[in-house]
């Protein structure tokens, strides 16, 4: 009888031969050898996802291979084990030419050619996520369709989206992939009705392998462009063509949405990113450093990882500050000259302390609701949570006192703003979608704050 780490070497060396870095990363690296007995091999996966490909996918091979090995007549058994597989960057790609600080697009498609897969850190918080993106780039229109990944601001739903569609064009470099805002759909729908030319516009939309739209909620509000997206929708699934689409929310929460749109959005596969941990914002750095050629000491990278704690684009954002900064000096970057750039970085946002009032219209607005409702008495509960959810955000994010809250929110008592504090804290720690959308007004906030 070999041993496990033994039989598992070999295996992943097959697996490594037969598939892509990235697919052998994702499905092969994320997993843990847990016991071998006469019988069986018991492998580890993080998650629903990986076990489902796993046992689609892989399995057979499994078998073949342990005979191949040693004459051994094993099933495999997929487990799904809690600990998520540590953050890494997917495999490297060798002496790749720096694509430069400006984003190229590929012609047509408008894919940035910097976001693909090689350049995706996974880590806890989008491992679903990009494994979900990656079966859709090899089976597109087959498994999850449409795919529909959320999350907050800058976490990195574009990046996984556009890899998406550089890696079908690696499969297949003759697919038609079509990568577009919500927005930029809705003016070319305007466009072609203003030029009469829809007959255009459905042929350039319905004739794609691969659609993938970027921040669905902005269709909130904008009727007939819901309209043209419903058809254009069913025309390219009934072709089972693939359709991947991100949002900043889940589809049954983006205001006015068609209840037939929310209801076809829902029947592929909804995946949210959530904010990566500190591993993975360091592996990041650590991706984009090397990128950039630059040398930074780990505990630099630290460092900064450990100042910005929820939103990708900000934390390249710190990178390149400090890497400015280095310059100007004429030095080498290290962690006191990290922490002197990023202070001047805080200081400025010091400078422009939030006030409860900009809370309130950044809340009013996600929620679709009034800021005189929402510093009104009305009890119904669209309305309440986001009141007591201002509450909550005016306490964590301004030095502002609790009678001084009150009374910004139409002269409510103090205790009524600890016990709204109280209630978002602890509803925060049941309901994880409550805890993304708190994230991302906070998220919001500092953004323009
Ligand atoms: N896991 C990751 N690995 C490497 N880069 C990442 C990762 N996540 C995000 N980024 C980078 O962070 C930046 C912001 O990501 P992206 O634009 O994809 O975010 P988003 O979720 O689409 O945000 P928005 O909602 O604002 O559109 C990009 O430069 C992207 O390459």
């Amino acid at each position: 009888m070999p041993n496990i780490d033994e039989l598992w070497a070999y295996l992943e060396e097959k697996f490594r031969a037969e598939m892509t870095p990235v697919s052998f990363t994702t499905w092969v690296g994320a997993v843990k050898p847990l016991t071998l007995t006469q019988t069986t091999i018991t492998l580890g996966v993080p998650s629903q996802l990986h076990k489902t490909y796993w046992e689609q996918n892989l399995v057979t091979k499994v078998v073949e291979w342990c005979y191949e090995f040693g004459n051994l007549e094993i099933s495999p058994v997929i487990k799904i084990v809690g600990e998520e597989a540590p953050a890494q960057p997917v495999a490297k790609k060798a002496e790749e030419p720096d694509p430069g600080v400006v984003p190229t697009f590929k012609e047509k498609t408008h894919l940035n050619s910097k976001y693909t897969f090689e350049t995706f850190v996974t880590g806890k918080g989008n491992q679903m996520a990009h494994a979900a993106a990656l079966v859709v780039s090899e089976e597109p229109g087959v498994l999850y369709n449409p795919l529909f990944l959320y999350g907050g601001v800058g976490l990195g739903k574009t990046h996984l989206m556009q890899a998406i569609g550089h890696q079908l064009l690696e499969y297949n470099p003759q697919a038609n992939v079509k990568y577009v805002t919500s927005e930029a759909f809705a003016n070319d729908f305007i466009n072609s009705l203003q030029t009469k030319k829809q007959e255009q516009f459905r042929q350039e939309y319905r004739n794609v392998d691969l659609l993938l739209v970027d921040d669905i909620q902005f269709f909130g509000d904008k009727e007939a462009t819901q309209e043209e997206f419903f058809h254009t929708f069913n025309a390219l699934y009934e072709n089972k063509k693939q359709i991947v689409l991100t949002s900043d929310r889940l589809p049954n929460e983006i205001p006015k949405l068609q209840e037939r749109l929310v209801s076809r959005f829902k029947w592929g596969l909804s995946v949210d990113v959530t904010p990566p941990d500190l591993e993975t914002r360091i592996a990041i750095l650590r991706n984009k450093a090397n990128a950039e050629h630059l040398v930074i000491p780990d505990d630099t990278l630290s460092y900064i990882a450990g100042q910005i704690d929820s939103n990708v684009r900000e934390l390249e954002g710190a990178l390149v500050r400090v890497q400015a900064y280095a310059t100007m000096e004429h030095a080498d970057i290290t962690t006191s000259m990290a922490a002197e750039a990023l202070k001047s970085l805080k200081l400025s946002s010091k400078d422009n302390e939030l006030s409860i009032s900009h809370i309130q219209e950044i809340v009013a607005k996600y929620y679709q609701i009034s800021v005189s409702d929402l510093k009104g008495k009305k009890r119904v509960k669209q309305i309440v949570m986001p009141r007591q959810i201002a509450m909550y955000l005016a306490r964590e994010m301004t030095e502002s006192s609790l009678p001084k809250i009150g009374q910004e929110f139409g002269g409510k008592d103090h205790t009524t703003v600890i016990h709204a504090h109280e209630k978002i804290t602890e509803a925060m720690t049941l309901d994880d979608n409550l805890k993304a959308q708190v994230i991302e007004l906070k998220n919001r906030l500092h953004n323009r704050g």
